[in-house]
């Protein structure tokens, strides 16, 4: 993209344009190029969901961010040459900024500033549906803005609220904009206050019969295998956090009926305070009897998205319910080649090949949760009765819990459990 191209674009072209961004990261020590760049792919991902389009992938390697402006003078130099140049509108970095830090980037690269934090609150605030997530989004993005409040920030978010301002906010603008923050960070804590009493109260109402929660890591298939089990229709949809709200349903299989949720995706780096921000979302999860874990076997990084939805879950407090593990996208896993193919495979193309042995990865992860995995594809429904299948079979170990003389009373009165 020429300089001159992108400001006829923006002088002529009358629908809106997408905006431009380009990503930052370090590299550490202990970590590979290969993982950083997969780390930046993801952010992409997160950008391009927020509508905008990534244009180049800074990294560096440094052992810490340079308390002032995060990277090195060098690579900032660098990075403000690329963004005056082709005129990028903003800069995203994949570690969360200190208010200081943020400052600094701002007034060197002129440009709009995130970190991963801000972006994720973004997303999370363009999603969110439900009164509840909405406020709390609300909240956790107020709160993090104060400190950081910037001349930048205090002109995008008057834009946001209609007042537009023209040209740089200054000083004073930015400190009536803190007090007017801080007035909202008190309304919201109230507003969240009456709305989680009342959830509680819904909640309360669902003992007795099962709960199953559907957890996993962003985009691996939550949402898509909840429709294909309820015959709802969530939004499912190629974009990292589609959900931000719980959806609960109640499903009968073999007579028992049990309630499943889908829930929000979790992400590496989401940070604690975050987390915390989705305590009353989560709830589902931690009251949930049964989580069934949702993994996109495709994903190059699959085994360090298990790990980042443990500790999640350990973060949380959830991390010692049963788990049914499902590897989901099977249809995306090639094939293993089978003996006649492999005798026509080159050693290198044998070792290069990127199939996965099931039989062994499910005695792995049997040993591990005490559960046999189940591989399937929710997308074309590929093996969803062996999901069925385990799952009831679940279900009912957790509903003997509850009504364990259940085959003598085997008619539960359904009418009290409505899933909303
Ligand atoms: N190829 C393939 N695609 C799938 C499969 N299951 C889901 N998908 C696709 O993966 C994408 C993400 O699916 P979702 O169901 O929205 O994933 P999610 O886990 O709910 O995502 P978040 O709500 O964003 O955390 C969508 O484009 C789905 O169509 C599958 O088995 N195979
Ligand atoms: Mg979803």
């Amino acid at each position: 993209m020429s300089k001159i191209s992108r400001k006829f674009q923006k002088l002529f072209e009358t629908a809106p344009i997408q905006e431009t961004a380009v990503m930052v990261a370090l590299i550490r020590q202990g970590q590979t190029e290969q993982q950083v760049h997969e780390y930046l792919e993801e952010l992409a991902f997160l950008t391009e969901t927020l509508g905008a389009k990534t244009v180049y992938k800074f990294t560096q390697r440094l052992e810490r961010p340079d308390v002032r402006t995060f990277v090195g003078t060098g690579k900032l130099e660098e990075i403000k040459a690329y963004v005056t140049h082709f005129e990028v509108d903003m800069v995203i970095f994949d570690d969360d900024l200190s208010p200081s830090q943020m400052r600094n980037l701002e007034n060197e690269l002129k440009v709009k500033v995130y970190d991963r934090s801000l972006l994720i609150l973004d997303i999370f605030l363009n999603r969110a549906q439900t009164a509840q997530a909405k406020t709390q989004v609300e909240l956790a993005r107020f709160q993090y803005l104060l400190p950081r409040l910037t001349r930048m920030w205090t002109h995008l978010e008057r834009q946001r609220g209609g007042t537009g301002t023209r040209g740089g906010a200054g000083e004073k603008e930015i400190e009536t904009d803190k007090r007017d923050i801080r007035n909202k960070i008190t309304l919201l804590k109230e507003k969240l206050k009456e709305i989680e009493k009342q959830s509680a109260t819904q909640r309360k109402g669902r003992k007795g019969i099962v709960r199953v929660a559907l957890v996993g890591y962003t985009n691996v298939g939550k949402s898509t295998l909840m429709n294909l089990t309820t015959k709802s229709d969530i939004l499912a949809e190629n974009k990292l956090f589609a959900t931000v709200d719980s959806t609960v349903r109640k499903v009968v299989y073999e007579n028992i009926p049990f309630l499943l949720s889908d829930t929000v995706g979790f992400i590496r780096k989401l940070p604690t305070h975050l987390i915390e921000s989705f305590k009353s979302t989560l709830d589902e999860i931690r009251e949930a009897d049964l989580l069934v874990h949702v993994v996109d076997l495709s994903h190059p990084n699959f085994e360090d998205h298990i790990n980042v939805v443990n500790n999640t879950l350990n973060e949380i407090g959830a991390g010692d319910k049963p788990v049914l593990l499902v590897f989901n996208k099977i249809d995306l896993v090639p094939k293993m080649p089978t003996e006649e193919q492999m005798m026509h495979m080159t050693e290198l193309e044998v070792a290069e090949s990127k199939y996965l042995d099931f039989e062994k990865l499910s005695i792995a992860y049997q040993k591990k949760y005490g559960i046999t995995p189940v591989f399937m594809a929710a997308g074309d429904g590929t093996n969803v009765e062996a999901f069925r299948e385990s799952l009831v079979k679940e279900v009912k170990k957790q509903h003997l819990k509850i009504y364990p003389h259940y085959l003598e009373d085997e008619v539960v009165d359904m009418s009290k459990f409505e899933g909303e």
